[in-house]
């Protein structure tokens, strides 16, 4: 993990009309984390992914991707949402390559890392597979192997896995790690499953209720796989989960 900062967000604040959601939020992503995003329902994960893409603007503040204000027509940003969206008339190979091509990357670059990610998947003898022919899960991890081939500035994942039952959650996150080492991508991952979250990155961000501001920026540095019938798993996961309580 590189010190190098990536993302900063600085003295953030959003307001729809009178509702205060982000309230001058400061905090610094470096090149190469995995950033989860925990907090309580409604304190703004969503906005803050919308101001990061220019969806909507900043009522104070900024965010700077390598220095520079966030800009998706600039930046190399990729997403993946709860919903999988893997284009149906490609086939599990073109889908994993279509970002690749659009951007015009050279063939024999496409080929190796077209080639990675299908292992990584284990999905080499269903590359020629239309995703219609595949499972939902299979569907979501084709468009999260996409997103990972171009190597991203920033990955953005917002509940990724919010429909999959829990043991092909355990399944899905393994994989996303391996994807991560091998790609050595940023990432910032939105959940409401606090488990996963301390399973997955290697910084907590914990968002306080509206207006909400960064309660804590908690290093999580357990070794991987991670364990998470250990006692120092269990211990960060009750103490997050205590963060957030706001009853
Ligand atoms: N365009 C908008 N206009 C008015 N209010 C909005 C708008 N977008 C979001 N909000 C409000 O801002 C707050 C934060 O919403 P947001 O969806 O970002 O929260 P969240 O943390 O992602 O929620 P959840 O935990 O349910 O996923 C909510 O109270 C929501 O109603």
């Amino acid at each position: 993990m590189s010190d190098q900062v990536k993302v900063k967000v600085r003295n953030l604040t959003k307001c729809f009309g009178d509702l205060k959601v982000l309230d001058n939020i400061s905090f610094d992503i470096n090149k190469g984390d995995f950033v989860c995003i925990v907090g309580p329902t409604g304190c703004g994960k969503t906005t803050f992914l919308n101001l990061l893409v220019k969806l909507i603007e900043p009522t104070e503040g900024q965010i700077l991707i390598d220095g520079e204000p966030a800009d998706p027509q600039k930046h190399n940003l990729s997403f993946v949402f709860q919903e999988p969206s893997a284009f149906p008339w490609l086939t599990v190979e073109q889908n994993i390559r279509f970002g690749l091509e659009t951007k015009k990357v050279e063939e024999k670059v496409i080929k190796q890392r077209t080639d990675e990610i299908l292992e990584i998947l284990g999905l080499e003898k269903a590359r020629n597979a239309y995703p219609h022919e595949l499972s939902t899960s299979t569907e979501q991890r084709i468009v999260i192997g996409r997103s990972f081939a171009l190597h991203p500035d920033l990955l953005l994942m917002d509940e990724p896995y919010g429909q999959m039952d829990i043991k092909m959650r355990y399944y899905l996150e393994d994989e996303v790690i391996k994807l991560w080492q091998a790609t050595g991508s940023t990432v910032i991952f939105i959940t409401h499953n606090v488990e996963e979250a301390v399973y997955l990155s290697n910084k907590c961000l914990i968002l306080s209720q509206k207006p909400t501001t960064v309660k804590e920026e908690l290093k999580i540095e357990l070794p991987r796989p991670r364990d998470i019938a250990s006692e120092e798993f269990i211990r960060l996961r009750e103490y997050v989960t205590s963060q957030i309580k706001w009853w």
